[in-house]
């Protein structure tokens, strides 16, 4: 009996408020190591008797090496939509993750309950950490409309932390470190959203030049200064500094990334034989109490704003529909027919004669109400697909 109770009461923060799940989404370059951390970090916190919820958003993925319980290719085949649609591998991707996304109040919905007490399995413990692969293809993901509608649903329900993973020896030249860097900040800026940077494949190069490079100009200069008089940016072969403008170039953005650096957690992590994984996890942590501290007032806000702007675009419109229908006129009787009522489940009409003479403003009164009403309705209607549904119920876990 005790042990049902303790199983069903949530655990508690440090300042009292009940433990919330925590989502990350892993985000990279091609080959980064997305899926390979991912199964990583699945790993380990089923080791930890902590198994996480697993979302996979990569419709093109052929062989994933751990289990989704939900999968974006269990609802859209990637192939069939490349047919039907005539499109190639990226418009394939961001057509399946648009299709994908018309049902994102099902999968949240799912989430959601996943990550709350059951009351009728109180032995089943609240999932922790919700994990979400993308596309191998970032800009799919990172700049498309469903992108940016997934990551904004699943940041309203749960603290949000990005994980950008980062391929350390294919990032240990000056340039391409940069273009990693630069592509980091595009995404923290677009999502504002808390982003921990993994410097991935540390078995093969040691992230330490990097944190280098992140934390002291000079050294990052240095290195500049290497790869230009190696050659690293082309140009002619002997003159030794290419160009130029690359140098340059580098150089003015390192210093415009400085501030971009101080929003960022980062660690070196080797997802292949699994170093770094609890420092990752400490870093959720701080990122997930960074999401609530500084992230969610400002979503808060910027919600409540959407919101404020709906609300007036719809008075609006209810407005301009009101005259347009010139409420204040009686309507002609050819153009409206009778309104044939069940009389069974209406309030009976008054048989007063004078009912004819309820005055106009209280008819526009009463019929904007119910616009109202009706419009308030269709907002908070979820499109509802009972297959999919159970189809995503049969795939959730254990
Ligand atoms: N040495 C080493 N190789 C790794 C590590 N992580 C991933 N790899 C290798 O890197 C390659 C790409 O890894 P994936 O996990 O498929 O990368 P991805 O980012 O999911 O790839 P896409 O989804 O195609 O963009 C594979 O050959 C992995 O075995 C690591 O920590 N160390």
């Amino acid at each position: 009996m005790l042990k049902m109770a303790l199983a069903s009461t949530p655990t508690t923060r440090p300042d009292g408020q009940p433990e919330q799940a925590v989502a990350v989404v892993c985000i990279g370059m091609a080959g980064a190591g997305k899926t390979t951390f991912m199964q990583r970090i699945n790993a380990h916190l089923h080791a930890k008797k902590e198994p996480p919820y697993v979302v996979n958003l990569d419709p093109a993925v052929t062989y994933s090496p751990y289990q989704s319980n939900i999968d974006i290719r269990d609802s859209v085949n990637y192939k069939k939509v490349m047919e039907e649609y005539n499109l190639g591998p990226n418009g394939g991707i961001m057509t399946s993750l648009n299709l994908f996304t018309t049902k994102v109040d099902q999968v949240i919905g799912l989430l959601e309950k996943r990550a709350a007490p059951d009351p009728e399995n109180p032995n089943r413990k609240p999932v922790k950490h919700i994990l979400v692969d993308t596309p191998g293809q970032i800009e799919a993901f990172v700049w498309s409309a469903s992108g940016s509608i997934l990551l904004d649903s699943i940041a309203s329900s749960f603290p949000t932390v990005l994980a950008y993973i980062v391929d350390t020896p294919r990032a240990s030249s000056t340039s391409t470190f940069m273009s990693n860097m630069l592509y980091a900040c595009s995404i923290l800026y677009k999502t504002k959203l808390p982003m921990i940077v993994v410097f991935n494949k540390t078995d093969v190069k040691d992230a330490s030049f990097a944190k280098e490079w992140m934390t002291d100009y000079e050294a990052f200069q240095q290195a500049l200064d290497n790869d230009q008089r190696g050659n690293a940016f082309g140009g002619e072969e002997g003159s030794g500094s290419g160009s130029g403008y690359m140098g340059s170039l580098l150089n003015s953005m390192s210093l415009m990334l400085e501030e971009f650096y101080c929003h960022l957690n980062v660690v070196s992590v080797s997802s292949l034989n699994g170093t770094g994984i609890d420092e990752f996890f400490e870093a959720v942590k701080e990122k997930a109490d960074e999401f609530r501290r500084d992230y969610q007032p400002e979503l808060d806000r910027l919600r409540a704003e959407k919101e404020e702007n709906k609300r007036k675009q719809r008075e609006k419109e209810l407005e301009k529909m009101m005259k347009g229908m010139s409420m204040g006129d009686a309507p002609s009787s050819s153009a409206v027919g009778d309104i044939k009522a069940d009389d069974d489940e209406m309030e009976p009409l008054s048989s007063d004669e004078d009912s004819d003479e309820i005055d106009d403003e209280q008819d526009a009164e009463g019929l904007q109400a119910r616009y109202e009403a009706a419009m308030l309705h269709q907002e908070n209607s979820v499109t509802a697909d009972a297959s999919f549904a159970k189809y995503l119920h049969s795939q959730r876990g254990q």
